[in-house]
């Protein structure tokens, strides 16, 4: 699937979303933020949203859902027609049975891991993901900066990747600009959140482009 960027809507005017959308038609999926205001400190959008924006935009939809009890509540993402349900493993009681029913409701399984989270008692659970989400800022708002400190657990989940023999994408979300992109694709992502990066460049779409050819130079997998 080569390199992916894909731009959170979370810092964007949420009252013209499909306009919004519409500025960065070169993005792989479009990154929705969803927050409960009890997993994080913030509240957006449930599953009527995702509904919404998938008849508005012909662009995948990465659903990226930072919400208590994402075995009750997560499924409902898929049926709203997102394309890659992301549920934090820290919200989750059986993270297993959930990947597979997400996947069986036709969507890509994704598990996030909040900063502090570790992947090593995770790694057996990799045949049953599309994706892993290794956050690179505390969840809940866009706009922070970049924590390198999680560069080592980006490496290692790559190589624990390698090691199952697993097609499994591996995204990083939270201060990824022009800055910060090189580290994370050096370090093995292959998809790449950026949401004030993209949202805050005078033309959105070609940040996107720069991003990704950036990220391109510097990955060891392309
Ligand atoms: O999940 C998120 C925050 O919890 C957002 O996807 C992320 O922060 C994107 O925004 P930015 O690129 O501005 O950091
Ligand atoms: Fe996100």
């Amino acid at each position: 699937m080569g390199i992916q960027i894909t731009p959170s809507i979370l810092n964007t005017d949420f009252s013209r979303l499909g306009e919004e959308i519409s500025r960065i038609s070169s993005a792989d999926m479009v990154h929705v933020d969803v927050m409960d205001n009890h997993f994080v400190p913030n509240l957006t959008f449930g599953p009527s949203m995702v509904e919404a924006l998938s008849r508005a935009t012909d662009i995948p939809l990465d659903a990226h859902l930072m919400i208590e009890d994402a075995d009750r509540n997560a499924p409902a993402y898929a049926e709203a027609g997102a394309s890659s349900v992301t549920f934090h493993v820290e919200a989750a009681k059986a993270p297993i049975r959930l990947a597979r029913e997400i996947r069986a409701l036709g969507a890509r399984a994704s598990m996030a891991l909040k900063p502090a989270t570790p992947i090593e008692p995770y790694e057996d659970l990799l045949p049953e993901l599309d994706m892993l989400l290794v956050m690179t800022v505390e969840p809940g708002f866009g706009g922070q900066k970049f924590l390198d400190l999680c560069l080592p657990k980006i490496r290692r989940a790559r190589a624990l990747m390698e090691k199952h023999g697993v097609e499994t994408w591996l995204q990083v979300d939270g201060g990824v600009s022009l800055e910060t992109i090189e580290r994370c694709a050096e370090a093995g992502a292959d998809v790449f959140v950026a949401g004030s990066a993209v949202y805050s460049a005078a033309d959105p779409d070609a940040m996107v482009r720069q991003l990704k050819a950036t990220a391109e130079a510097a990955s060891p997998l392309v």
